[in-house]
């Protein structure tokens, strides 16, 4: 069992995306508002994890931001990443607590589909004892899809985060019968990656009303939210909208248990 999973009972960690704030830097070119500023805040209003995406193209974190949060944040680095040679050799050098390997396409508006684990077995197996040995729990971003995490387990990743992203789209929507077959697909995922002695987390366009279905979900160690969170601060700042999503976690866990 890893050390860092929480007991099926208790409520899943929140894991605080802060990529979006670097988006939204980015748009003026300077320094504001600073990414690692909003990590720190976070924590202190109860995010367990930070998750950030270095990615190869740099549109949001970028090398600087992810040695400032390394030398200042105290809570556990959930470091996302694409399946290249320059990143493993960052993730290497910079030791984050947590990897998430997912992948990436040069074009896309945000993360589309999961790491295809079956189809680059090698590859990530190799990924997955490298970061390892360096002292790094690794988790794979892959679609809920049977091949997908029994090619995990395989790789010999200790975690996988399955992908919501259909899901919350589905629930946005309004559309229930995609909803439900989506919610089918995960609770079938997550409970597959559990019997084969996974850590299963999810995550991916996860909203305050889309939530707290997934976060009911005994299997699910962690939730990794971004977008949402963050444009939810714009609204209420911040640290309640982190602990807005604490909340509604919470209730959700209280209410199905
Ligand atoms: C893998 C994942 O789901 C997150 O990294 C998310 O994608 C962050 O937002 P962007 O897709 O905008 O990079
Ligand atoms: N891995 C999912 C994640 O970190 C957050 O994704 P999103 O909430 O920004 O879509």
């Amino acid at each position: 069992m890893n050390p860092m999973a929480c007991p099926s009972d208790a409520a899943p960690l929140l894991g605080v995306n802060i990529d979006h704030v670097a988006t939204l830097r980015n748009a003026r070119g300077g320094s504001f508002p600073d990414p690692v500023l909003a990590a720190q805040q976070a924590v202190e209003a109860g995010a367990d994890i930070i998750t950030f995406h270095l990615r190869e193209d740099r549109r949001h974190i970028r090398d600087a931001d992810v040695e400032r949060l390394k030398a200042t944040l105290s809570a556990p680095l959930n470091f996302e990443s694409a399946l290249a040679p320059e990143m493993l050799d960052i993730i290497c050098r910079v030791r984050p607590q947590m990897v998430c390997l997912v992948p990436e396409r040069r074009q896309e508006v945000t993360t589309e589909g999961g790491l295809d684990v079956a189809g680059q077995f090698d590859r990530v197996r190799e990924a997955c004892a490298r970061l390892a040995d360096f002292g790094c729990r690794v988790s794979l971003f892959i679609e809920p899809s049977i091949w997908q995490i029994e090619a995990s387990a395989q790789a010999g990743a200790p975690c996988i985060e399955l992908h919501t992203g259909a899901y919350a789209n589905a629930f946005d929507a309004a559309d229930e019968a995609a909803r439900q077959r989506e919610f089918d697909r995960i609770v079938a995922g997550l409970k597959l990656g559990r019997s084969l002695g996974l850590q299963t987390n999810a995550g991916h366009g996860l909203s305050l009303q889309s939530t707290p279905a997934i976060a009911a979900l005994p299997e699910v160690s962690e939730l990794h939210i971004g977008h949402a969170l963050i444009g939810h601060a714009v609204f209420v700042g911040l640290k309640q909208s982190v602990r807005d999503f604490q909340a509604v976690i919470a209730r959700a866990v209280a209410t199905h248990s």
